[in-house]
């Protein structure tokens, strides 16, 4: 079935890798079909949420029988580029950008940080979790074909340049940690990932819907 990809909401689209990666254990365990009600419970989604997402996938579950697990992890597959390798690159080695790279992300999805960027003598030359770090300075030279995705993990001021820098590579898409609101143009995406913000939102959740699982 062709799905048209630009119909799909924001919000059910971030969901994806949420249901890929609980169907896929599924799939391993030799499951072939599947329950909202169960899936609901894995990933603390509700059900109804769960029924209407799926039935953009074109997936109609038949009541009494469910999901068909294959199906919906092909689509997921084609979805999410499952079967092609995204480069990530990562800028900052400090405690943030060292737990990521420590973090091997390509086990549940496929995505790979091949290189980092940092400015300190000490930590160019040498590699955290089989990483290269290399020295910013050498970026256009290192990257002269760019990468889609940057993660940024350095102090707020640096942020901005480091960014108008990557844009010029050809990043296209920057999962950005630091506090800096960033400049971009139209066609580059940015993901801001402010944890002060996240658990604010917990909490707020927690005081006034406190019987709600998720969002
Ligand atoms: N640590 C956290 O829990 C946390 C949480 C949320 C957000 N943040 C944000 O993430 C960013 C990183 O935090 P951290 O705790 O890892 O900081 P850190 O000071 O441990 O690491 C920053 C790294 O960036 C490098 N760096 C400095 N200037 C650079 C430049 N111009 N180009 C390339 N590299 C440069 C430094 O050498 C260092 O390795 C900060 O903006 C911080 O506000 C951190």
């Amino acid at each position: 079935m062709n799905i048209d990809q630009s119909k799909i909401p924001q919000a059910t689209a971030k969901r994806l890798p949420l249901y890929y990666r609980f169907l896929k254990n599924l799939h391993s365990s030799g499951k072939q079909r599947v329950s909202s009600a169960e899936l609901s419970d894995a990933v603390k989604v509700d059900s109804a949420t769960i029924r209407r997402d799926f039935s953009y996938f074109g997936a109609l579950g038949k009541k009494g029988y469910g999901y068909n697990v294959n199906y919906l992890l092909s689509f997921f597959r084609k979805t999410l580029d499952q079967d092609e390798l995204t480069k990530v690159i990562l800028i900052g080695v400090g405690n943030l950008g060292t737990a990521f790279l420590h973090y091997n992300f390509s086990k549940n999805n496929n995505t790979e940080i091949f290189a980092a960027f940092d400015v300190a003598e000490d930590k160019i030359g040498t590699t955290v979790g089989e990483v290269p770090i290399l020295h910013l300075d050498k970026l256009e030279e290192h990257l002269p074909d760019g990468a889609p995705v940057a993660i940024l993990t350095v102090p707020a001021p640096a942020a901005q340049s480091i960014t108008d820098r990557l844009i010029a590579i050809g990043v296209k898409g920057i999962l950005n940690f630091t506090p800096a609101r960033l400049n971009v143009p139209d066609h580059i995406r940015i993901h801001h990932i402010d944890l002060a913000v996240e658990l604010q939102s917990l909490v707020y959740f927690l005081k006034h819907y406190p019987s709600e699982t998720s969002v």
